[in-house]
Order: structure tokens, then C-alpha cells, then sequence
């Protein structure tokens, strides 16, 4: 049989199409390659992604030659499927989605020897105290990198090379460092409770048999869902198998990767964009040799090319994080179902507040639920009450409620914590003239300005514009007439320094001066007990152990409620839920309270009598009388322009090919709730089918009988949004 003599290569571009190209007899490819091929009049890098014995329509002759092979890992064929898959259904360009499974061959290259010293045994010829203060950490035989001798002796990387020189010690090549140590299923086994027991097994024999299965592992916060999920961890090991663990938000999980650590005597491999390149590309050739066997990263690390996927673990799988709102709109937990799925591997979705559309999935039976209904050692859940603000509310000017404020002195008088909940970022979400009622508004957006008061600027959430805070008003002329409107955490921060000075107040917001190894540390410092009063976003209700923590207080629960957002009721619910679960980890006796203009709303109820079941119920029998997801599919289409009437004119455009029929309908064009963003105008569509109908399908045969949009017009794709902004 004669070799292939034509690919088809699909490049890293925003192209839907592989391109095809002859094979050189004298090169041998094979499908996943990183081939370098003819582009116009440059050479690009791409794919190969199929092979033919034809040349497919075009002439043999009018096809280029592939230019060369490069010796790097082939993207697999699992990898190839998926990218295949997500272009399909979000109908994002293939190309668009190779590039995000892709690296370039030149950050592949095996990284540079390291050079290292040694002692020899000579003495100096010339001592001197810093020769002597190196020789001596030395004299251990041990091979050490220069800077690192250096470093550890206190001395300069001059003294290193003088010794070099001077025959004391020699220069030799090091190993390379690991890339990964070895982890050890049987390491530190913990002893799991009945449930735990239970559940473990289920995965743990899932993944000792292979096969593709999706678990919802439903347990109540602290109930120990990762205790759970290391033991599939620890089976996969045993197998010789990988594991993938996605977590919504990677930077912030050092006090999980000291867990893992603790169970396995090593940490997992992290992926994220924080880690330097050569790392990186380390870990991306260790996952594909199959060397590094657990890796731990957000949505990225679902396009890394393992070798032998054994199990997947999807941690917080209701969070909002994974899914990507810009580029190719991907759901990085559905998709991971769908890659555990191509790799005939089991998979598990964890939360204590699984999105809606899990739970219908596992009552179905399309899932397999495993609930862990209890904390860990029978600790309480929190006692939780309402504090009603239409009569019990703060004084004019502030927000916290005498009731709230008994709770948290009580609180500092047992020498426990707090965590007061406030889901905005800065001083005051607004800025007013008491003058003449102007509103300080962003310039490029449909958003007003926030006061960032810590750092003197007035900030747009949206687009990141800022300026200093305005002397006199624009409108009226007024001079120092602006007034803050409402709380942000930097306020809330200022009121509990008056209320409480004796407390040890730390904020956490993911905008704080430091960035996000401040924010890791400052979590830290939150489990050791070293803060009294914590005020933080949402940032802190996502997944920590905060073994001191007794008393949460939410400001405002009433924040999300009340928009037009069809998860708005979802959302809230995880995020009341989730931030009172951080209450009581360690300690029974503990409490929340939740202050709220609604204490009858179904969800606020809900929340307070521990009744989750309620909510599921009543949101699921929403969803399926209104045919929203998972009952029915939606699609959101965005146009966006510098000028309103050019996003109008193309939406009404794209509207007027629409096909005929009732399979499909749709809503709109309607100016976007968050209309201009970064000076563009936005129109939105949306697109609502029923469950079994191929959406993605339909909208490829609208969309291509449509001309492109043209100028600074731009159409966005987002099937199954998440936000509706
Ligand atoms: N079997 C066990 N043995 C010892 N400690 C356990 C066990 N199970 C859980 N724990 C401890 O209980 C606490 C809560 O566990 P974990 O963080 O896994 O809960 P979780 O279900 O993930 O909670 P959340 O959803 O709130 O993040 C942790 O401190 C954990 O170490
Ligand atoms: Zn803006």
C-alpha cells in the first residue's frame, strides 16, 4: 500500500476549513501533526487533520507542498474530535478552536541543559569568608544550580564562578527538573464516612472499569466532596491512568493544592496563564508522554493532549466561570463531559449547588446523582435568619442593621470571624450631583462609574476606563456636589472600622492593589484566624475552608434577584447558598443572617429553612413551563457597531433570511440591556427551540445564506448563554 499523498491541514486561524497540500514523497506525516505549510507568501504552522489519496476536488497540480514535519507531539485524536466537536456546536471557526488545543513547535523545543556546581574536594587556593560560607554548604557532595549555591550561602554568583576558576568546584550538566513528582495513591488514605464510602466507590469502580458515565456528586458544603473525588484520583493512579480536575478559578486554590499534597505527597501539575513558558511547555509534553498523571487548571487545561485519560473532575460544576463569553463561547463543563466522553472515560460533576440543568440531568437518569447529604463529622449548618430592611434595616447612611451588628460584636467577643458578604467591588456603585442629579457615567459604556475610593478613581467595571474623581459637575457647574450612592465593599470596610474599631479588617475583592498573590495570601491569612471582620465579593464564597469562620452577613441579598435574567433566580440561590456554607466548617454554633427587602421570596425562603429541594423544584417546574434550558435551547446572536443603526441594519438583515417554520423563535432585534460597551453599540437576537432540535445545525443554514457582516460590524455566536447582557 502507498502512503497518503495529500492532508489536509487546519490551521490556527479564524478559518472553518482544513486547507489541502501534497505530501513530499520523501516525508512521512500522520493525522495530528504539526506540519509548516505555504500560506499566501509566509509559512504557517498547522494540524494535519486528515489524510487523502485524492486530492479532493482540486487539481493535483494547483495544491502546494507540505514544507516540513516538526518533531513535536501530534495534537491526538481525541484532541482533534473535540476541537471538531465545540466548532460544530458553537459554531466558532475550527481554526479558532485548534489554536486553544495548540502550541507553537518553537515553545515545544526541549528546554536548555541547566549548569550546576559541585565541590571537587580541592580547597581554595585563596580563602575568603564567602569562599569559605560556600564551600562549606557544599561539602555535602550535592550538585546545586549556580544562582541557587549562591542564593542558599548568601553570597554573590561572582564568588560561585571565582571557586569554578579556582578548581574548588566544577561545572556539570543537571537532570532536568521533574516535571512532575510522583504521587502516591496509598500516600495518606483518609478514613471516609458512610456516604463518602458510598460514593467513592461508585467513581472508584467506574474508573477501574473504563467507560464513559457522568456523576453528579451532590453533597452539602463541607459534607467533603474532595475527600470523595481523591479517591477516584487515587484509582486512577492505581490504573496508571491521568486525571483532569477543572476548577473555576486556578489562582486561588493553593489551600487545595496543599490537600491534594497531604492525600498524594505531591502536588498535581497546575495549568493556568500564570506559569511561566517553560513550564508550561514541560507540562504539555508530560501530559502527552503521559508522565505527568494529575493536572489541576481551569477551562484552558481541557485542551491539554493526555495521553491516557483515565477520569475527569469538574469541582463547583455550577459555576458561571467556565463558561467563555468571548472568542469561542464554550461551556468548559459541558465540553469536559464531552471529552471524558471521547476519551470512554468516567467523568464527575461536584457541587453543593449543581446547576439546574445537572440536577434535570441526573432525575432523568442521564446522570448518575451520589449525594452526601451531611457535613463532615456531623458538624450544624449554620442557623440562618432574615433581617427584614423595610423595618429593621441600617440607619440613613449605612448598612449594616443593628441586628447585624449585635451578631458580629457577639462574634468578636467569642474571639471567632466573620464575613460580611457584599457582592460589589469599590467605595459606590454610583456617583450623583446632589445639585442637579447628574450621574457620573462611563463614556464608552452603558455603566456608571464606580468610586474606587482606596485608589482615587472613579472606574468602569465594563471597559476598565477610570479617571480621578470630579471636582465640580459637568452639567451644572456645581462645585463639590457629588455624592457616593449605595455601598461597595471599600464603604462597608469604612463602617466597620467605626462600628467595630478593635477588629482586624481585611477586604477581599479581585481588584485589591497586589493582585492575585495578594489575594492568595490574604485568603490564607483568613483560615489561620488572622482577621476578625472579612468583607469580600463573591471571590470568597467560591469553594475555601475557612475552619474559624462562624458568622456570615449578607448585606444585600436582594442584588440579583430583581433583574430580567432568566438564572438571575439560579445564580442567587448558589451564590446565598454557598457564601453561608463557609459558615461553621470547624465549629458547631454557627449562624447567618440575610439582610433583604423579600424575606418571603421563594429563594430567600428556601435559603433559611436549609430547603433545597424546594428551590430545585420550583425552578425546574419555571424552566420546563417556559421551555428555557434544559427544557428547551437558546441561541443569543450579538451584533455590534461603532454606530447604532449599522447593528440595527445588520440584525435586521440576518433577521429577514431567517428560514420559515416553527421549529425556532425568535426574539428581537432589541437593544442589548448593556447597549454600548467600549463604544460599541450592541443589538441582541435570541433564538429558542425545543431540547431535541439541532440548533446549531439550523443556525449554520441561516447564518451562511446571510452575506458577511461588513465594516466595523461584528456578529457574535453564543449558543446556551449564560449571560443575557
Ligand atoms: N473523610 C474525611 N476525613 C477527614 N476530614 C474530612 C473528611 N471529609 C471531609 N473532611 C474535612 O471536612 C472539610 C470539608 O471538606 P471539603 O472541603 O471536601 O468539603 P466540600 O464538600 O468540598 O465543601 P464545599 O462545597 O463547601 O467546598 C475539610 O476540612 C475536609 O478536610
Ligand atoms: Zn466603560
Amino acid at each position: 500500500m502507498s502512503a497518503p499523498r495529500y492532508a489536509d491541514v487546519l490551521i490556527p486561524v479564524a478559518v472553518d476549513r482544513p486547507y489541502s497540500y501534497r505530501i513530499p514523497a520523501d516525508l512521512a506525516v500522520g493525522p495530528g501533526d504539526l506540519v509548516a505549510v505555504p500560506l499566501g507568501n509566509r509559512t504557517a504552522v498547522g494540524a494535519v487533520w486528515r489524510l487523502r489519496d485524492e486530492p479532493g476536488g482540486v487539481s493535483h497540480n494547483r495544491l502546494k507542498d507540505i514544507a516540513a514535519r516538526h518533531d513535536v507531539p501530534p495534537v491526538p485524536h481525541e484532541i482533534r474530535r473535540l476541537v471538531d466537536w465545540i466548532a460544530d456546536y458553537t459554531l466558532a471557526p475550527r481554526g479558532m478552536v485548534l489554536r486553544m488545543a495548540m502550541r507553537d513547535p518553537d515553545a515545544l523545543a526541549p528546554p536548555r541543559p541547566r549548569i550546576g556546581v559541585r565541590a571537587t574536594g580541592q580547597p581554595a587556593s585563596r580563602p575568603t569568608p564567602s569562599r569559605a560560607k560556600v564551600l562549606a554548604l557544599m561539602a555535602d557532595g550535592l550538585a546545586r544550580g549556580k544562582s541557587e549555591a549562591a542564593r542558599e550561602a548568601g553570597v554573590s554568583v561572582g564568588v560561585i564562578d571565582g571557586l569554578v576558576d579556582d578548581g574548588a568546584l566544577e561545572a556539570i550538566t543537571l537532570a532536568p527538573e521533574a516535571v512532575a513528582l510522583p504521587l502516591d495513591p496509598a500516600y495518606a488514605v483518609a478514613s471516609l464516612n458512610t456516604a463518602q464510602k458510598d460514593a467513592a466507590l461508585a467513581i472508584e469502580d467506574a474508573v477501574a472499569a473504563g467507560g464513559f458515565q457522568v456523576f453528579l456528586l451532590d453533597g452539602v458544603t463541607g459534607s467533603g466532596k474532595t475527600e470523595v473525588y481523591f479517591e477516584a484520583v487515587a484509582e486512577a493512579l492505581r490504573q496508571d491512568k491521568q486525571t483532569l480536575i477543572l476548577v473555576p478559578e486556578i489562582a486561588l486554590t493553593t489551600q487545595f493544592l496543599d490537600r491534594f499534597a497531604q492525600r498524594f505527597g505531591h502536588r498535581p501539575a497546575a495549568w493556568h496563564s500564570g506559569i511561566g513558558a517553560t513550564r508550561r511547555a514541560r507540562v504539555w509534553t508530560g501530559v502527552a508522554a503521559g508522565e505527568v498523571k494529575v493536572v489541576i487548571g481551569a477551562r484552558s487545561a481541557l485542551f491539554l493532549p493526555f495521553k491516557a485519560l483515565g477520569l475527569v473532575v469538574v469541582d463547583e460544576e455550577h459555576e458561571q466561570a467556565y463558561k467563555q463569553d468571548d472568542g469561542v463561547h464554550y461551556h468548559a463543563r459541558d465540553m469536559a463531559v464531552v471529552r471524558a466522553r471521547l476519551h470512554d472515560a468516567p467523568v464527575v460533576l461536584a457541587s453543593a449547588t449543581p446547576s439546574v440543568e445537572s440536577r434535570v440531568n441526573a432525575d432523568k437518569g442521564r446522570y448518575r446523582r451520589l449525594i452526601l447529604p451531611e457535613r463532615f463529622g456531623g458538624r450544624e449548618m449554620p442557623k440562618i435568619a432574615t433581617v427584614d430592611l423595610k423595618t429593621r434595616g441600617a440607619p440613613h447612611g449605612r448598612w449594616i442593621s443593628p441586628a447585624l451588628e449585635l451578631a458580629v460584636r457577639d462574634t468578636l467577643a467569642a474571639k471567632e470571624q466573620s464575613l460580611l458578604f457584599l457582592n460589589r467591588r469599590g467605595y459606590a456603585p454610583l456617583t450623583l450631583c446632589r445639585a442637579c442629579g447628574e450621574r457620573v457615567q462611563c463614556p464608552n459604556c452603558t455603566a456608571w462609574l464606580v468610586d474606587h475610593r482606596f485608589r482615587r478613581r472613579l472606574v468602569c467595571h465594563h471597559c476598565g476606563f477610570s479617571m480621578p474623581p470630579l471636582e465640580h459637575c459637568p452639567k451644572c457647574e456645581a462645585v463639590d456636589s457629588f455624592v457616593a450612592c449605595g455601598p461597595g465593599v471599600e464603604r462597608l470596610a469604612e463602617e466597620c472600622a467605626t462600628l467595630f474599631p478593635e477588629a482586624r479588617l481585611l477586604v477581599l475583592s479581585s481588584d485589591m492593589a497586589g493582585g492575585i498573590e495578594r489575594i492568595r495570601q490574604e485568603i490564607e491569612a483568613v483560615a489561620k484566624g488572622e482577621a476578625d471582620i472579612v468583607i469580600g465579593t463573591q471571590l470568597v464564597a467560591k469553594g475555601h475552608n475557612f475552619p474559624h469562620l462562624a458568622l456570615v452577613g449578607v448585606i444585600d441579598a436582594d442584588l440579583g434577584l430583581s433583574n430580567g435574567d432568566p438564572r438571575a433566580g439560579e445564580r442567587t440561590f448558589q451564590l446565598l447558598q454557598q457564601v453561608v456554607g463557609r459558615a461553621g466548617r470547624a465549629k458547631d454554633g454557627s449562624r447567618a443572617l440575610i439582610q433583604t427587602h423579600q424575606p418571603a421570596h421563594p429563594i430567600i425562603d428556601a435559603i433559611v429553612k436549609g430547603d433545597r429541594e424546594a428551590f430545585y423544584a420550583a425552578e425546574i417546574a419555571m424552566r420546563e413551563e417556559a421551555q428555557l434550558p434544559p427544557y428547551g435551547r437558546l441561541a443569543a446572536l450579538v451584533v455590534s457597531a461603532e454606530a447604532q443603526a449599522d447593528a440595527f441594519g445588520y440584525a435586521r438583515t440576518i433577521m429577514r433570511a431567517a428560514p420559515v417554520g416553527t421549529d425556532v423563535r425568535l426574539l428581537g432585534p432589541a437593544e442589548a440591556p448593556l447597549a454600548l460597551v467600549r463604544g460599541r453599540h450592541r443589538v441582541r437576537l435570541l433564538a429558542r427551540s425545543a431540547r431535541a432540535f439541532d440548533m446549531s445545525g439550523w443556525l449554520r443554514a441561516w447564518l451562511s445564506s446571510v452575506e458577511a457582516p461588513r465594516g466595523n460590524v461584528r456578529l457574535e455566536i453564543d449558543v446556551d448563554p449564560q449571560s443575557f447582557l
